[in-house]
């Protein structure tokens, strides 16, 4: 991989603190030119963050054959192994709106009763990221102006579900390539994705412009927020859903936890009027969420290195 690559420094939006309109206003631009920024004072301890990851590293040294026993051709279809998303990637999902239940379901297959530890912490976390997701999306409609978020909130977001995918890289030993991609080029298909990623970093994000790799670093305390898809469509373009991608460095593993908070499936996705904007036009056409979520997942099967289809080329209306 050859692309020049520049860091960028990104808001931060601190949670325990009232908004200011100034940071409202760098958060917009945010939002808009790169649909990312970190989110610090969030509620989660680090002792959370390193028994969340600890136990997850225990979940994916389980040898393979004991995995797939979660995989996509078991009944329970909660890991995806290596080779789907990548050659170095592999996944655990826990949905809510139970994240008991569905993190408890994965660890009685590869432990037995014995283990809720894993599925306690999980749960836990599923609760507190739907609280800080909701928070976010109050804050990011309040950059849209025009009292979006008393207007919109009740009524667009409030069937909003999520899901969490904790994901286990693990970088090849024997190439020659000082990095090599976990995770190929794509969007989110959420509202918004919180994640959390540890020390190693290698999340990067594609400028609008220049299509330029910025790396998005892993800041202490800091969780990293995008824009996602769902978004993106919702706001008439104003929030960005950037491309992204995840970079290995050699013989360095690397974990992280994306939450992805996301529309029901039978919402319909429509901008209202006054987002679009007087005298602005119409760049979606409306679309239910399901539809696009399967017209994602017929597009990407088999496709390792990027995703090319987006919203835009779903619901996009050409100008
Ligand atoms: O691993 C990461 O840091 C981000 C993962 C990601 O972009 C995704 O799962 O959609
Ligand atoms: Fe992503």
């Amino acid at each position: 991989m050859s692309e020049i690559q520049v860091s960028i420094q990104l808001p931060v939006l601190d949670l325990s603190q009232p908004v200011h309109p100034s940071f409202l206003s760098s958060l917009s631009k945010a939002c808009q030119e790169w649909g990312f920024f970190y989110v610090t004072n969030h509620g989660i301890s680090k002792g959370m963050f390193d028994k969340v990851c600890s136990l997850s590293k225990h979940i994916f040294s389980n040898p393979t054959d004991t995995k797939l026993k979660l995989g996509p051709l078991s009944c329970i279809k909660t890991y995806t192994p290596h080779f789907i998303a990548s050659p170095y990637f592999e996944s655990l999902r826990v949905a809510g709106p139970d994240f008991l239940a569905s993190a408890k379901a994965s660890a009685d297959v590869l432990f037995g009763q014995q283990s809720s530890e894993f599925s306690e912490i999980l749960h836990e976390y599923g609760i507190k990221m739907m609280e800080i997701s909701k928070r976010i999306i109050k804050i990011i409609l309040m950059c849209l102006g025009d009292g979006c978020e008393s207007r919109f909130f009740e009524s667009d977001f409030s069937k909003c579900h999520g899901y969490m995918r904790i994901v286990n890289y693990t970088p090849p030993e024997t190439v020659i390539e000082k990095e090599v991609e976990g995770l190929g080029m794509h969007t989110d298909m959420s509202c918004i994705t919180v994640v959390y990623q540890d020390e190693t970093g290698g999340l990067q994000m594609r400028s609008k412009e220049e299509g330029k790799w910025m790396d998005i670093s892993p800041c202490e305390n800091s969780l990293v927020v995008n824009v996602g898809d769902l978004m993106q469509a919702w706001s008439n373009g104003r929030l960005r859903s950037s491309e992204h991608r995840v970079v290995l460095k050699r013989f360095i593993n690397r974990l992280s936890v994306a939450f992805f908070w996301c529309f029901e499936d039978d919402k319909v996705i429509l901008a209202p009027e006054e987002v679009v904007g007087d005298g602005c036009s119409r760049t979606y056409r409306s679309f239910t969420c399901l539809d696009y979520l399967k017209f994602r997942e017929n597009n990407e099967e088999g496709k390792f290195d990027r995703i090319a289809y987006t919203v835009k080329d779903f619901a996009g209306i050409k100008q």
